[in-house]
């Protein structure tokens, strides 16, 4: 997969796409990165990327021509088409689901916009979708493409080793949130971990697991549930674990 990102600061991607998965992904040939920056593409000696807002106002309105001269020469920079994503608090909300639809396509241009956005005409002609991280207004869309970076790199196949599988055999893979997770020590000032863990019994700890996702997302994210995939055996144990609780 290869992620063109149109920014006036692709430094500010690099740390993002260095450390961990992504870096790792990059390393294996798994992702191509790549930053384009509009100010290398504007006129004039002050090589002006944005001006003030017709209609007034505050702050000021990125240009449209040096942006698309960024995305023209993002484009083609490899083959094949691209899509264009605009990251705003106008888009369409992230989810894993369309984490996991992004991670499949071969090209992604990621646009960032600074100060107030971007013109409108600009949008129209070039941007085939806006994306949203979640409803806050960041000072630029570089942390929401760098978000995008690292969900679409991790699902790439050879990324994350085993863990990948199991989390899409496990409850992120269809819209539960995730169980608790132990480790060294068994027995801690701060608590014991859970005996199930520790009996070796998979049927036993996979009953747990599912039934701690259940019994969380319908805690914190009742809303995920109604979206869920739930099975008959996962109704009994939600039903087993209010029944414990009392509830
Ligand atoms: C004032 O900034 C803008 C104004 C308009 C558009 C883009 C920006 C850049 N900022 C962003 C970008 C994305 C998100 C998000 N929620 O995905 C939040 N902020």
């Amino acid at each position: 997969m290869r992620i063109d990102v149109v920014t006036l600061f692709p430094e500010f991607m690099d740390q993002a796409a260095t450390v961990g998965v992504v870096g790792r992904a990059r390393e294996r040939g798994l992702l191509a990165l790549q930053g384009w920056n509009p100010r290398d593409y504007a006129e004039g000696n002050y090589r002006r990327v944005d001006d003030r807002p017709f209609g007034g106002g505050p702050g000021m309105v990125m240009l449209i021509d040096p942006l698309r001269a960024a995305i023209t020469a993002a484009r083609a920079a490899a083959p094949g088409p691209a899509r264009v994503f605009y990251m705003s608090p106008q888009g369409r909300p992230l989810t894993q689901a369309r984490v996991r639809e992004l991670a499949a396509l071969p090209r992604l241009i990621l646009l960032c916009g600074r100060y107030e956005g971007v013109d409108e005409r600009l949008l129209q002609a070039e941007v085939d979708e806006e994306l949203s991280i979640g409803d806050y207004v960041l000072s630029g869309g570089e942390l929401a493409a760098a978000v995008v970076v690292d969900a679409v790199a991790r699902l790439q196949n050879g990324a994350l080793n085993d863990a990948l599988s199991a989390e899409q055999d496990s409850f992120e893979g269809d819209g539960l949130l995730d169980c608790p997770h132990y480790t060294r020590p068994v027995e801690h000032a701060l608590g014991r971990v859970p005996d199930v863990l520790l009996s070796g019994n998979h049927a036993d700890i996979a009953r747990w697991r599912r039934q701690q996702s259940l019994v969380r997302t319908a805690v914190r994210r009742p809303e995920l549930l109604d979206e869920a995939a739930l099975g008959q055996a996962d109704r009994r144990l939600l039903d087993a674990a209010r029944a414990a609780e009392g509830t």
